[in-house]
Order: structure tokens, then sequence, then C-alpha cells
């Protein structure tokens, strides 16, 4: 295997759509990159005998089949995003490989998403635009009513930097009260007010349901048939983290026998999902292909903190974020 360390380092950048900033900043600060058309683990494979530092992006895995390829100098990966779902971390500890990844900077925009899903999904904004378009619009004070913001319960699964970031906007709507449910307790909790319950309370409670919980064996599925089954009828339940944490064909049924009122969801599976899938012709559910952070500011600070992480790792120093 190729173990001489590369002077100047090479930094393999697998997603193609990778914002400058970051690629920008390698360069200046001495790395040679190599920037691939597809990210694709044919691809990757092609290239990752030969660097030193990986930057990928999900969907791309980091598959077993590329850490075997890749040289014993690649010590270093970073991902541009907060989630790590797609890379499994006990086997990068094993093989001695640093993972960095870019949260807090996209706090913001995904909680500005999250919001954005809950107000579409409880004023019915897929629904009202169907009825305009369909010629079905009517003059009746009973009709299209949707569900208030102001004086609800508000369940946020998982208050990490994301789900704070929910709590603290959605304080802005003179709501009645914050719920989060996790491992523990947290400090954080307490300064916003919010009450730590169990996964059933809040289901039970909660008027909106909002999930910020990171993908993990834990959290796989863990909205399924007998969650949706203790949810309110009026209830409006929003995921921006990831689609499997939620059992989709329960959350459809919910939806469908309006057992909950609607939903908002910015992930999903499969993503992409195809323009045919059953989930399109919901007129109570608000969809958007994930892009919580996918603002202009947002994916640049991304892709220059995923630069940063690398830097550092090719330094031997700690990363800024690191998971491994
Ligand atoms: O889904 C996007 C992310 O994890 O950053």
């Amino acid at each position: 295997k190729n173990c001489s360390t590369n002077k100047p380092p090479k930094v393999l950048i697998a997603e193609p759509s990778t914002p400058r900033s970051g690629i920008s900043y390698l360069k200046e600060h001495g790395c040679q990159v190599i920037e691939l058309e597809k990210a694709t683990e044919d691809e990757v494979l092609k290239h990752i005998a030969e660097v030193d530092a990986l930057l990928l992006a999900p969907p791309l895995k980091l598959t077993n089949k590329i850490l075997d390829a890749a040289g014993c100098n690649m010590k270093t990966v970073a991902t541009v995003s907060a989630g790590y779902n797609h890379i499994d971390i006990d086997e990068l500890r094993k093989r001695g490989i640093k993972l960095g990844n870019t949260p807090r900077v996209l706090d913001a925009a995904v909680a500005d998403h999250a919001v954005m899903l809950a107000l579409a999904a409880a004023r019915r904004l897929h629904e009202g635009r169907l009825k305009i378009e369909n010629n079905e619009w009517k003059s009746d004070y009973q009709w299209m009513l949707g569900q208030d913001i102001c004086n609800s319960t508000v369940g946020i699964i998982g208050l990490g930097n994301i789900g704070q970031a929910i709590a603290k906007r959605m304080k802005g709507f003179d709501i009645k009260q914050i719920l989060y449910t996790g491992h523990r307790e947290k400090p954080e909790g307490k300064e916003l007010g919010a009450k730590f319950v169990s996964l059933d309370t809040l289901a039970r409670d909660s008027d909106f349901v909002i999930i910020s919980v990171p993908l993990t064996k834990e959290t796989e599925g863990m909205c399924n048939e007998e969650f949706f089954s203790k949810m309110k009828k009026t209830s409006v339940f929003v995921n921006i983290s990831r689609g499997q944490v939620v059992d989709q064909p329960a959350l459809i049924k919910a939806l469908k026998t309006n057992s909950i009122f609607a939903a908002g969801l910015d992930v999903m599976t499969p993503e992409p999902l195809p323009p045919d899938h059953e989930m399109l012709k919901l007129p109570n559910l608000v969809l958007t292909p994930h892009i919580g952070s996918a603002t202009t500011n947002t994916r640049n600070e991304m892709s220059l903190l995923a630069a940063k992480n690398i830097l550092k790792g090719l330094a031997g120093e700690e990363m800024i974020y690191p998971v491994v």
C-alpha cells in the first residue's frame, strides 16, 4: 500500500457540487485537490489510493470497499453534513481514521425550515394551492380550517443544536409549552423552559411533533404505528432529520385516515422520492426535497467548515467538529 505522505497533501473532493468556498480554502492552504465529476463509489475508488484526505457528502456512502482501497495515509475524512449515518463510525475508529462533520452552521437554516413545514402543514399550504389549481376555491367560513400554533404544545424529539434552534423559534409564536424527549434531561432544556418527557407523553400531549434527532439504530423507525396512534387527530408531524426515523407506511396511514391532521417532511424514503409515489397524492402532506440546509450562505459555511476539518486532520490536530 502507498504509505508515503503526499507533499502537497492531496484531498479528494467526492461531491462535485461542493461549494467553492471550501475547495478554494484547501487550495489556499497548500492542498492539491482532485475533484470528481460524479459522486459514485466507482469514481472514488479510482482516486482514493493516492489521497491523504476525503471530503464527501451524503448520500454517498463511505463503504468498506472505499476504505480498503485507501492508502494508509488516508486518515482524514470530512462530511459536508451534520448527519453522518452514511458513514460507519465504528469502522473508522477501528482503522484510526478521523471524521469531522459540519454542525452548528446549519442550525438556523434547518430550524427555519422546520418552522416553515410546521406552519405549512398546519395551514394546509399544499392543499390550498391544489384547490386553486382545481378551481375548487370556496367562499365558506368553515372551509380550509387549519391549526393554530399560538397556545399549542410543541414536542421536539432530539433537543440537540437544531432542536434548540427550533424551540427558540417556536417560542416566538406565543405557544403554551415545549416538551422534548431524548436520552436525558438537558440543561439547555431548562434554559428554554422546555419540559423533559417520555416519547409516549410527547406523542400524546403535543400539537406539533418535530423530529430533530439523528438517525441511529436506536432512533430508526421510532415514529411507528403505535406512536402515530397516540398523537391527537389535530396534531401536526414534522421531520427534518432523516426519513428512516419514521415508519413511513405508518405515517402514510395516519395521514390517509386523518388520525393525525397533517405532516411536513423534508426527509423521506427513498430520496429522491419517485414522482409517482403515493405520498405526493396526500393533500395533508407538505414535502420538500431535503433542502433544510440549502441556503447559499449555509452551504458555503458548511463547505468551508469541512475544509477546515480536513486541514486540522491533515495537521494531526483535533478537528473543529470531530465525530471520530
Ligand atoms: O441532511 C443534511 C445534513 O445532515 O447536514
